[in-house]
């Protein structure tokens, strides 16, 4: 079944909202909890998206018991039956790629398909790879697997990345909590999710130091064990309703929103004349003014966000002036500004960088998400748009979303849901926000729970 967001343009957006949990946290949370061999890891504020579902089939495929309910996940990784990911899952998802570490310091060896996942980029594993060699590993490839080997247990290696990769860094750092010895990840990734993710990893046991900074040192341990632990929010969804409330002119309190992660976004809205009023729970979003435009340059934490460029962008359309957006962490996500342009937006693409002439007039049209962070910032031009906005694609904006139209459509935006059989055939078309019955339908619960 087919589905699209409808966005009817032109309301502003209040009240408060409540961020997820984060889904970047969330999926290697969920690989290292195959690191456990004694007792069950509950996995708190789980968000209930689809790439959530696919990691947790992952883990089943290689005989792990995984359950979901009420936001809740608990894993009982004692006793794993395989160590090879199939095909059938990890195309659908980059992030499957994270049990490769995992599996490796588990079992001594794994065999794993090469990811899939949104078209954004060539998104290389080098890296992953490379530290996996540096910690004494055999990798081949083939007939789109990658095997890789250890002769005995991993060692501890100083490994230096190339590209300050998240996924390599959380890949890396989850391979040594097992190998003998030290390791040492220079140039690792900063990001919020990467000291999620060590914590996790301590709570179990593990000897994980500098998360969070340049330099990584991971002192090998014999075993770990299951733990409780809560996702950190989501600071990219957080991002986006801050986004959907600068640009409606709205004044809306994104509730979970954790200022400390979201340093550059705060920035440069406060940079467009936004007004941002952090407090310990969350963060209030007034945009009592027109906006002005601001360059933005996408890079690895703590700069601005790659995950964040599109629904900036979406404000710079309406913003006044011109703006320059870089993106340098990508080379190929620039994917929504054809879409924008249906809308009558005003970009030029220049290499890595897109030109918005501000002050569009922009009106609603027929539009496809490109990938997730796309599809979020086409509903948010929509939002803003003379007419109807229909979203197609929303398979990718259910990966990292959840419950977006039930969210927005809470601070008083326009937007529902619609399923149809075939394009062009719509099944249910009634407004989530018309009654609390219908809304039920628009939750996005895991098939597996
Ligand atoms: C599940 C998850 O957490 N996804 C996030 C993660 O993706 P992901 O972990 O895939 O992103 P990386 O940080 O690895 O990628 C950053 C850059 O490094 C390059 N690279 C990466 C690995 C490698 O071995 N070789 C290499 O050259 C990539 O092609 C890209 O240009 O970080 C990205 C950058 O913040 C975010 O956009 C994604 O939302
Ligand atoms: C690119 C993203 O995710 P992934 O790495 O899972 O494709 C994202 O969250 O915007």
């Amino acid at each position: 079944m087919m589905s699209k967001f409808i966005v009817r343009g032109g309301k502003r957006l209040t009240g408060s909202v409540k961020v997820s949990g984060a889904k970047n946290s969330v999926l290697p949370i969920i690989a290292a909890s195959l690191l456990g061999e004694v007792g069950e890891s509950v996995i708190i504020d789980a968000p209930p998206l689809d790439d959530v579902i696919t990691i947790s089939k992952v883990l089943e495929s290689l005989g792990a018991g995984i359950t979901y309910q009420d936001e809740v996940i608990r894993v009982n990784a004692e006793h794993i039956t395989t160590c090879e990911a199939p095909y059938e899952w990890v195309r659908k998802m980059r992030a499957s790629f994270l049990v490769m570490g995992p599996l490796l310091a588990r079992c001594g060896q794994t065999r794993i398909s090469l990811p899939g996942g949104c078209a954004i980029g060539t998104r290389p594993i080098d890296q992953h790879l490379k530290g996996f060699e540096a910690l004494g590993a055999e990798i081949s490839l083939g007939q789109g697997y990658i095997e890789a080997k250890s002769n005995g247990k991993l060692r501890g290696a100083k490994i230096y990345l190339d590209v300050a990769s998240v996924g390599a860094t959380e890949n890396i750092m989850m391979a040594a909590t097992l190998a003998e010895g030290v390791t040492v990840i220079e140039n690792a990734a900063k990001e919020p999710e990467i000291v999620d993710l060590a914590n996790y990893l301590n709570a179990m046991g593990a000897k994980v130091r500098g998360a969070g900074t340049g330099i990584i040192r991971i002192e090998g341990v014999e075993q770990l064990h299951g733990v409780k632990h809560h996702v950190i929010p989501d600071r990219i969804e957080a991002g986006t309703f801050m986004a959907a409330a600068a640009i409606t002119g709205g004044d809306v309190y994104v509730e979970g929103a954790i200022a400390d992660h979201l340093g550059p976004v705060i920035s440069k809205m406060e940079e467009m004349g936004v007004t941002i009023l952090p407090d310990e729970n969350g963060i209030r979003v007034i945009a009592d003014k027109p906006l002005k435009s601001v360059d933005v340059k996408t890079l690895p934490y703590p700069g601005f966000p790659t995950d964040m460029q599109s629904q900036m962008m979406a404000l710079l359309l309406v913003s006044e002036g011109t703006s320059v957006v870089t993106e340098t962490v990508f080379e190929n996500r620039f994917m929504h500004v054809d879409e924008f342009q249906l809308m009558n937006a005003e970009i030029k693409v220049e290499g890595r960088s897109a030109i918005v002439t501000g002050g569009a007039k922009l009106k609603g049209a027929k539009v496809t998400a490109t990938d997730l962070r796309a599809g979020a910032a086409l509903i948010l031009a929509g939002l803003v748009s003379e007419g109807t906005t229909e979203v197609g694609g929303v398979q990718h904006i259910d990966r990292g979303y959840v419950n977006l139209a039930e969210k927005l459509s809470g601070l008083g935006a326009d937007i529902w849901r619609i399923s149809t059989e075939e394009p062009g055939t719509e099944k249910a078309s009634k407004k989530p926000a018309d009654d609390a019955e219908d809304s039920k339908l628009f939750n996005v619960q895991p098939t597996w729970a």
